[in-house]
C-alpha cells in the first residue's frame, strides 16, 4: 500500500477510505485499472479484425463468456467494431453481475437502474426472442443515452424503457396484460392503442425536453413515461390504460418479473475509474464537484432511497432473484446513513456471493453482490 500521505487526495477522502479499509492507491494507479469489452453474440469473427484496428492483443476473461482485457490506454471508440455495434465497452464487475442474474431465455427482466445501459444490452443478448427486459431510470437524459445504445446495437426489439422513480414502479411485465386486464373505462384515451415506436420524437416529449435546462430526475409520485419500446416488446396493441394498469393485490402473485436488478450504486470497477477521473481535472475539484455538502445531500437522499427501498416494491413483482449491488462510495462518509451497512438489515434474507466477487475485485475493495432469494 502507497503511502497514503503522498496521495494527492483530499483528507476527507482519504479518512473514509482508510475508515472502510480500502486502499488508497487504486484511486491513482491508473495505469493498473483493468479495461474490458465484450463481444456482441455472434460477431466472434471480428476479434481479429478489432486487434488489428487496435495494434493490441485481447486477453480472454475465461470466467466470463464473450469479454475480453484489454491495455488500459486503447480508446475503442474509434474503431470501426465498436462504432458498427459489435462491441460493448463494458466492465467486468458488470458483467459478473448481470451473469449472477442467472438469466435464462425467455426470462422477463426488470432492470430498474437502467441508465446508460450497459448491463441492459446484455441482459437483451441474454433473453433472446422470447423473453423481455424493461429498463426504469429516475434522470431522463440518461435513459434517453440508454435508448440510443439499444437502437445503435439494434437490440430494442423486446425492450421498454421507462423513466420513472424505481421505487415506485409497478408496471406489470410483458404478455400479462391480456390475461388479466380489463379496462376499467372505454374512453376514447384507453382505445387509444399504442403504434409501432417511431424515432421521430412526439411532440409532447420535445416540448418537455426544451423546457429541461437542466437534466431532470423525475420525483416518486410522477406516473411512468415510456420512452422506448421495441416492435415484439409487448407494448404495440395495448391501450394506455391496459399498459399502466396496476395489478391488483390477488394478481401480484402470479405477474412477477423472472429477474430484477437494481443496480443504483456503480459496480465498483465504474467507481473506481470515475473517481480516478479527477486525477486529470485536479484532485482539488473533487473538495467543489463531489464532497460539496449540498451536492451531496442531494445525492445522499437518490442513492439512500435507492439503498433502503428500491428491493420493496420490486420484492411484490418478484418470482425470481433479485440482486443488489453495493460498493464503497462517498456517501457513508458524509451522511448518517452507513451504505455499507445496509444489507444488514435484510441479513436473513440475503446470501453474499464471495466467489463472484473474489473473481473480479480489485485490492482492498468492499465490493459485494447480494442476492435475495
Ligand atoms: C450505476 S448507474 C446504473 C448503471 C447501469 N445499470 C448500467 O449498467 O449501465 C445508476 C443509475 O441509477 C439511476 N437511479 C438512481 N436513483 C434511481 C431511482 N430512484 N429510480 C430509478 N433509477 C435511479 C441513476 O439515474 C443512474 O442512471
Amino acid at each position: 500500500m502507497e503511502d497514503a500521505v503522498n496521495l494527492p487526495l483530499p483528507e476527507a477522502f482519504l479518512n473514509f477510505l482508510h475508515s472502510n479499509g480500502i486502499d488508497p492507491s487504486i484511486y491513482t494507479a491508473i495505469d493498473s485499472t483493468p479495461r474490458f469489452i465484450r463481444l456482441k453474440p455472434g460477431f466472434e469473427d471480428y476479434l481479429e479484425e478489432f486487434e488489428a484496428e487496435m495494434k493490441c492483443k485481447l486477453q480472454k476473461l475465461e470466467w466470463l463468456e464473450g469479454f475480453y482485457s484489454l491495455p488500459h490506454h486503447i480508446q475503442i471508440a474509434s474503431s470501426r467494431a465498436y462504432q458498427q455495434g459489435k462491441v460493448y465497452g463494458i466492465d467486468a464487475s458488470s458483467g459478473a453481475a448481470v451473469t449472477a442474474l442467472h438469466i435464462s431465455p425467455g426470462d422477463h427482466v426488470l432492470d430498474l437502474c437502467a441508465a446508460p445501459g450497459a448491463k441492459l444490452c446484455m441482459i437483451l443478448d441474454l433473453v433472446g426472442d422470447s423473453g423481455s427486459v424493461t429498463g426504469v431510470d429516475v434522470a431522463r437524459h440518461r435513459l434517453a443515452a440508454c435508448r440510443t445504445m439499444v437502437q445503435k446495437y439494434a437490440l430494442g426489439d423486446r425492450c421498454r424503457l421507462f423513466v420513472a422513480d424505481g421505487t415506485t414502479f409497478s408496471v406489470i411485465p410483458v404478455g400479462f396484460h391480456s390475461d388479466c386486464i380489463s379496462c376499467d373505462s372505454e374512453s376514447e384515451e384507453s382505445l387509444d392503442v399504442f403504434k409501432e415506436w417511431t424515432s421521430r420524437r412526439p411532440w409532447k416529449e420535445r416540448k418537455r425536453a426544451s423546457r429541461c435546462a437542466t437534466p431532470q430526475l423525475v420525483s416518486r409520485d410522477q406516473p411512468p413515461e415510456l420512452i422506448y419500446y421495441g416492435r415484439h416488446s409487448g407494448v404495440v396493441g395495448l391501450t394506455k390504460a391496459e399498459l399502466f394498469k396496476t395489478a391488483s393485490d390477488n394478481e401480484i402473485a402470479s405477474l412477477g418479473y423472472d429477474k430484477v436488478l437494481v443496480d443504483a450504486e456503480c459496480t465498483h470497477d465504474g467507481s473506481v475509474k470515475h473517481i480516478q477521473k479527477f486525477e486529470h481535472w485536479g484532485w482539488r475539484t473533487l473538495e467543489r464537484r463531489v464532497l460539496d455538502a449540498e451536492r451531496t445531500d442531494h445525492l445522499h437522499v437518490l442513492q439512500a432511497n435507492d439503498s433502503l427501498f428500491s428491493y420493496i416494491s420490486p420484492i411484490e413483482y418478484l418470482t425470481g432473484i433479485l440482486i443488489f449491488i453495493s460498493v464503497p462510495s462517498l456517501k457513508p462518509a458524509y451522511s448518517d446513513t452507513n451504505f455499507i451497512q445496509i444489507p444488514k438489515r435484510i441479513s436473513t434474507d440475503y446470501e453474499v456471493n464471495d466467489e463472484l466477487v473474489q473473481d473480479y475485485a480489485m485490492p482492498n475493495t468492499k465490493a459485494c453482490i447480494y442476492l435475495l432469494v
